[in-house]
């Protein structure tokens, strides 16, 4: 990765974010993982594509003559039938009563063949929970850390401040580990400020209005549904001093309660649907960027000015950069 040529920081963080994702869904090793994640990349695509029949429902004839649709049920039934495979190879293993190495197909399955929930967990349950994880799981954090990235080079005192950071935490010794990250306050604030400029999942999934209320000033009528708004609460400056700026300081003081208090910040959303992968995500997201930050110095290639870095943004399933981060990476000895 070292070295004087531009590395693509998207890319290699997307990937890193689905190994992970896939090496917990279904373990070390599996031999259908790379085909799943090609055949998901692939789902991806048609997904987060412009589809004018969202925005004209009546034209469904138009998905057909484009092929939108027959390349999506094709992408679906090869998702399925790798999907099949890997629950295959689980069926077949034994644990002999120690559960410690169980991923999570281990577990699904484990639970359905107890059937020690109310409700049954049939196989198609067991596979729309892992779509769920891998749709759920994957680009946020990557988008995440590729914002981070870019405002710790468009903001160069910060980047000098989380790398001191993580360089004095670390005092010598060269590889980070869990008991580090707890340690890295800063960088946690870093994290946190960039979820607040540029929240992974700007609108929450609509939700339907139970009841008819009073909001504002205004009446919500029961069954309305109801966009929450995540991008432009975080910046509101009624809550948030200088909302445009990055500061991860203003954290410092402020204790964040994900989605239970703090509801002028819900980057993982709130109440029942709240996001369950918060932990998860937070842990990664710290553990890959203090690592990022304690091996490499990083700058953009051909001697431009970190403010040159655009910010422009892409709506696809996340709000991600419209183009790629590619950054030069210096060995830190
Ligand atoms: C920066 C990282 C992440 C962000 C910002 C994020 C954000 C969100 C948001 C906003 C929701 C919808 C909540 C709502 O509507 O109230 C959600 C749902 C969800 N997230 Fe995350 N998430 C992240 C990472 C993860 C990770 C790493 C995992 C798994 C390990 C995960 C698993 C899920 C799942 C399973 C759902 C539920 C979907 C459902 O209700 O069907 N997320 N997330």
């Amino acid at each position: 990765m070292a070295g004087r040529s531009p590395v693509n920081l998207s890319a290699m963080l997307l990937s890193l974010s689905n190994e992970t994702i896939a090496r917990a869904a279904f373990g070390k090793g599996s031999a259908q993982q790379q085909r799943f994640l090609l055949a998901m990349k692939k789902l991806l695509e048609y997904l987060s594509g412009f589809n004018v029949v969202d925005l004209f429902p009546s034209w469904s004839f138009f998905g057909e003559i484009s092929g939108l649709r027959h390349g999506m049920e094709r992408v679906h039934l090869e998702i399925d039938g790798v999907l099949n495979e890997i629950i295959e190879e689980h069926e077949g293993k034994k644990f002999d009563g120690d559960d410690t190495n169980e991923d999570l197909v281990d577990v699904l399955l484990r639970i359905k063949r107890s059937g020690e929930m109310d409700l049954s967990l049939t196989m198609e349950n067991v596979k729309a929970v892992l779509l769920d994880l891998f749709f759920a799981g994957t680009e946020t954090s990557s988008t995440t850390l590729v914002w981070a990235m870019i405002e710790l080079i468009r903001h160069p005192q910060v980047m000098q401040k989380a790398q001191l950071e993580v360089r004095k935490v670390l005092n010598g010794k060269i590889r980070i580990e869990e008991g580090d990250i707890h340690k890295l306050l800063y960088i946690n604030q870093v994290i946190k400020e960039t979820l607040r400029l540029h929240p992974p999942v700007p609108l929450l999934a609509r939700r339907l209005c139970c009841e008819t209320v009073e909001l504002a000033g205004y009446t919500v009528p029961i069954e309305s549904r109801v966009v929450i708004n995540v991008w432009a609460m975080t910046r509101d400056p009624n809550y948030w001093e200088d909302p445009e700026i990055f500061q991860p300081e203003r954290f410092e003081e402020k204790a964040i309660d994900f989605g239970v208090e703090n509801f002028e910040f819900i980057p993982f959303g709130g109440g029942r649907r709240i996001c369950p992968g918060i932990s998860c995500a937070l842990a990664s997201m710290e553990l890959w960027l203090a690592q990022l930050l304690f091996y490499f110095d990083w700058e953009i290639s051909g001697g431009r000015s970190p403010q040159e870095l655009d910010v422009e943004e892409a709506f696809g399933l996340t709000l991600t950069r419209k183009n790629d981060l590619c950054l030069v990476a210096t060995y830190h000895e």
